[in-house]
């Protein structure tokens, strides 16, 4: 038996951010290997018309959660959906339902957070610096709690180029930008934003090192661990390859590529891809938060949650096996043939959104335009090089980021933890894992049936023959054009011409000799 497995069994455990990514693989991991637990409390906010107990109920009846139902066939009774929006300043959470948290909560898994990169500032602040402060206020009032663990980004502190498992001071103290940003108005925190983010390239990021920051300046006598993962994808093991419920990170590019929209990113392609798989992230978090409770260490100690210094993989590398899965698991209806290459620098990049994703657009929108119907095409197309503009920071540059805490922990494991929370990343293999990558977002988020690839394969079959017609269309228009514009062009023309009609001469008259 695991002892780490063990020791959830009986506690009473608090995930803010539960209904995210993350959360849910981390509540699924602790049904699954430890469904004696008590209970597990989750914040979860009324969302698009669905009741808190509404949403548990969708998340505990998706894929996600088919094997938990097995081990934990009560798991809806262990678990607690309480209503809260941590946008408030009380998280707006009954009194009864604070009363239950405080007294009853052993451990604190802490994952909710703004990750979008445009969110406002005052969001950003409010959601991933002030919330935190304010669950460390309630984590301070629970006499049961053993660990409260704070889920960071390893891009926390990307303005640096090597990280240690280091805190490191903000430029400006987390509580003066709290305050300033309940009696700003939104239009000077936008004149002011740029200059108080700095060489952060955006708010999410910024905002994440400055809730670390309030961790350690109010951490009083909370026994505390901090995990910076870099950039999150689709499980890679369990409970299943493949797992993937949102666009964030590379998945919206995938789709974007597979699609056919995105032709080109800028990009960096020895640069670090520095993935880590979800379920990576949660063996490791549920690892430290054993390790903790139980060992106490006695400061706060941050785990980096990376791949790049132990099993590097790049986005050349990446690029091309997402690529290439497309070749044989098509994502279908595909606008055209996924095609995504990276360029090399910003006026490349400015060249290729004109002809490879604007022109295209427009040309598509005409034809539905002419068909009449809505043009959509042009929109969507500034939005995903929006998107890809946001990302593009993170596809230009490499970090180092230590790992010994997380090899220390690693250390401190018995075999049996090691196989059962295993987040050792030299054992992925990186091609198999993008592969199921793609594969699972095509199953999981466009949710397309895998008996569907023939037709989608003869679909880009006859993307191509219609590319091909089209750019012999344009060729033959062009060089026609060319032709009577140009003395030059025409006597290139009157050239090949005569040299083909000597040739098949040739030809003819040797085939009669052999006669
Ligand atoms: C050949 C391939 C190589 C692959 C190569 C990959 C490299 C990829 C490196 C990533 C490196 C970052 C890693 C940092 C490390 C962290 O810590 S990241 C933490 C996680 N955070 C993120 O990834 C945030 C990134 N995403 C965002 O900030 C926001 O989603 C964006 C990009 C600003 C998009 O915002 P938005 O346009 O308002 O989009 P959103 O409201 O979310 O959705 C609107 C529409 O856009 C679509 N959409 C949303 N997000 C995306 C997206 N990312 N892409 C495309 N479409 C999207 C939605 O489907 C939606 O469609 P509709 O519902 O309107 O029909
Ligand atoms: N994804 C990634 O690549 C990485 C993520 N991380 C960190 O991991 C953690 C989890 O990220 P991830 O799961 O990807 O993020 P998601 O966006 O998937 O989940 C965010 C969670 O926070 C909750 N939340 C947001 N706002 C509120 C609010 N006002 N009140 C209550 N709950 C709220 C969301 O609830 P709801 O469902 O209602 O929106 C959701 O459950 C974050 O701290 C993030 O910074 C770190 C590195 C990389």
């Amino acid at each position: 038996m695991s002892t780490i497995a063990a020791f959830y069994g009986g506690k009473s455990i608090l995930i803010t951010g539960a209904t995210g990514f993350m959360g849910k693989v981390l509540m699924e991991k602790l049904f699954r290997t430890s469904p004696d637990l008590k209970v597990i409390y989750i914040l979860v906010r009324p969302k698009a018309d669905q009741t808190p107990q509404q949403r548990v109920f969708r998340i505990l009846n998706s894929k996600l959660f088919e094997k938990v139902k097995e081990v934990c066939p009560h798991v809806h009774e262990k678990i607690r959906a309480i209503s809260a929006d941590l946008n408030q300043s009380d998280f707006a959470i009954s009194k009864e339902d604070t009363q239950e948290l405080l007294s009853c909560t052993n451990i604190v898994f802490h994952c909710a957070a703004t990750v979008r990169f445009d969110d406002h500032l005052r969001h950003a602040v409010q959601l991933n610096v002030a919330a935190t402060q304010q669950l460390l206020l309630m984590a301070s009032q629970m006499p049961k709690l053993e660990a409260f663990i704070h889920i960071s980004t390893a891009y926390s502190n990307c303005n640096l180029k090597h990280i240690d498992e280091v805190i490191y001071p903000c430029p400006v103290e987390p509580k003066k930008i709290i305050d300033s940003m309940e009696w700003l108005d939104d239009a000077i925190i936008d004149e002011i934003a740029p200059k108080l983010i700095g060489d952060w390239p955006n708010a999410y990021t910024y905002t994440k090192a400055l809730g670390e920051m309030v961790v350690q300046q109010e951490s009083r006598n909370l026994n505390i661990a901090i995990i910076r993962p870099s950039i999150v994808g689709a499980t890679w093991q369990e409970p299943f390859p493949g797992w993937i419920d949102n666009l964030n990170g590379p998945t919206g590019l995938i789709i974007a590529a597979g699609k056919g929209f995105l032709r080109a990113i800028r990009a960096t392609p020895m640069a670090v891809a520095d993935l880590i798989p979800v379920d990576t992230v949660v063996n490791l978090t549920l690892a430290v938060g054993w390790y903790t409770a139980v060992h106490r260490p006695k400061s706060t100690l941050i785990y980096h949650c990376t791949s790049g210094n132990l099993n590097p993989c790049n986005w050349g590398k990446m690029g091309f096996q997402v690529l290439a899965t497309f070749e044989k698991v098509p994502f279908e209806k595909a606008f055209r043939r996924p095609n995504a290459d990276f360029t090399a620098n910003t006026i490349t990049t400015h060249y290729r959104n004109a002809v490879s994703h604007r022109a295209p657009a427009i040309i598509y929108d005409f034809y539905l335009r002419l068909t009449g119907r809505k043009p959509r095409m042009t929109k969507l197309m500034n939005r995903l090089i929006r998107n890809v503009s946001l990302l593009e920071y993170f596809l230009n540059r490499s970090w180092e980021w230590s790992t010994d805490n997380t090899e220390m922990l690693m250390s401190e494991l018995s075999p049996e933890d090691q196989r059962v929370f295993n987040f050792d990343v030299r054992q992925l293999n990186w091609l198999e894992y993008i592969e199921n990558y793609v594969l699972g977002v095509k199953k999981y988020l466009l949710k397309e049936d895998m008996a569907g690839i023939p037709e989608a394969k003869q679909h880009l079959k006859r993307l191509r023959n219609i590319h091909y017609l089209f750019n012999t269309a344009f060729f033959l228009i062009a060089w026609r054009l060319l032709i009577a514009k140009s003395q030059i062009a025409r006597n290139v023309w009157f050239f090949i011409v005569s040299l083909c009609y000597k040739f098949l001469s040739y030809v003819r008259a040797s085939s009669m000799l052999k006669v």
